[in-house]
């Protein structure tokens, strides 16, 4: 039955929210203020839209579930994005000045992580929308970087050799400056003959290099990732920012956070976004549970001239977060969890004799649960920045400094 709706505000994951008969009702694809009709058909009829709607730049917008707000002005959307912090903080009871959001350009993306499955004989690649089925074949994909959305056609040959018939295959793909690097996981297992079809397609397509399931089938050139100067091979599919720009933002507020300092920890370091750039000035140390990720960090600090010593320590943090003890000969920390968040980390971090720390974060929900440990054992929130790294999505990032 066909209901009419006013929308009062826009939630967390960008969904337009109303109230229906007493509840919160979530429209997806509204702005607050718009009248809506919902239930009377596949789309919500707009009936009185807002002033801040906009058409949405790319024809999959709706159906793609990669993109989640195109369809308001970029004032709209970046007051959006930046309040999803604001209220995160507020909501664990955190008053402070939130800057700006830092924007993200379109055509950015250099990691996108696209899904493939087969829809009556055609090969469909796109993004899954969070908990549902729908995968839109894209001709066009505006946020990832013109070395990836000029391959698509390309991708889909790859995916139409390695779908399992029963679940999507998954294809994260990263543009480094020596082409592409492509791990695709959840693959059919590879028989010998397509195998083959698929080494002469990575070298067809100069595919840098090629993994499936774990397998490494082709390494035509190592991929190279240019961390500030420093060269470092990322581990198949291991963890990269996604923006390169973002990546710069987020490692420009930490390294002026820590300026001076002359022992750096970077916890959750991954391949080294942070740590190799803070090594220029100081010494540092960095722990993290991905062993390739670790070894690729290692390596190219190895081979990278100018840097200072940098240590690292493969160690779960979550089941062992370094101790109050162990943090307090560092005179700077950055911690850089996922999405969970860092909280057994951040009570021995509460404890520590440690004057500057920069806490960097995907989820601000999280993020607010750790500052606020930080908080109660004495430290005091200097800034938080928000970071747009996912254009058009509800997910932001922020970097926040605490000192004592
Ligand atoms: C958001 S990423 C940040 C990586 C890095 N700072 C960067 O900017 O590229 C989070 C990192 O935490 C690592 N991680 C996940 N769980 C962990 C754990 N329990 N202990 C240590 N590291 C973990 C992941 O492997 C990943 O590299």
């Amino acid at each position: 039955m066909a209901e009419t709706v006013r929308i009062q505000s826009l939630g967390a994951k960008g969904d337009g929210v109303a109230e229906l008969a007493g509840k919160p009702t979530f429209v997806p694809f509204t702005l607050p203020g718009e009248l809506v009709e919902i239930g009377s058909g596949p789309t919500n009829r707009i009936l009185e839209p807002s002033s801040e709607r906009r058409p949405a730049p790319c024809p999959h917008f709706g159906a793609c579930g990669g993109c989640d707000v195109q369809h308001a002005s970029e004032e709209f959307y970046r007051a959006w994005k930046r309040d999803l912090v604001v209220q995160a903080l507020a909501r664990r009871g955190i008053e402070t000045e939130v800057d700006g959001l830092v924007p993200c350009p379109p055509a950015s993306r250099r990691r996108a992580v696209f899904s493939a499955s087969r829809q009556g004989g055609r090969v469909q690649l796109g993004f899954f929308e969070a908990e549902s089925h729908r995968l839109a074949d894209l001709s066009v994909c505006l946020v990832v970087v013109p070395a990836i959305a000029s391959r698509l056609d390309d991708l889909r040959k790859l995916a139409a050799l390695v779908i399992d018939r029963r679940r999507p295959a998954r294809l994260t793909v990263t543009a480094t400056a020596s082409g592409l690097d492509i791990a695709v996981s959840e693959a059919a297992r590879l028989e010998e003959s397509s195998r083959q079809a698929l080494i002469c397609l990575a070298l067809q397509q100069d595919f840098a290099r090629l993994t499936v399931n774990g397998e490494a089938v082709v390494e035509a050139r190592r991929p190279v990732i240019d961390v500030a100067g420093t060269a470092m091979v990322p581990p198949p599919g291991g963890f990269l920012q996604a923006v390169a720009e973002a990546e710069a933002a987020m490692a420009d507020l930490t390294l002026g956070y820590l300026k001076g300092a002359r022992q750096v920890a970077d916890l959750f370091a991954g391949s080294g976004a942070f740590a190799l750039r803070l090594a220029k000035g100081a010494r540092v140390h960095a722990v993290e549970s991905d062993a390739p990720a670790l070894s690729a960090l290692d390596q190219a600090a190895r081979h990278a001239g100018g840097l200072k010593p940098v240590t690292s320590e493969r160690r779960d943090l979550f089941r062992r977060p370094l101790t109050a003890k162990e943090l307090s000969r560092f005179d700077g920390i950055v911690f850089d969890p996922p999405r969970v968040g860092a909280e057994a980390l951040c009570h021995e971090l509460a404890r520590a004799q440690v004057t500057r720390l920069v806490a960097v974060s995907c989820n601000p929900t999280t993020l607010a649960r750790d500052l606020n440990i930080l908080l109660v054992g004495g430290f005091r929130l200097q800034s938080v920045t928000p970071i747009d790294q996912f254009l058009w999505s509800h997910h932001v990032e922020a970097v926040a400094l605490l000192t004592r």
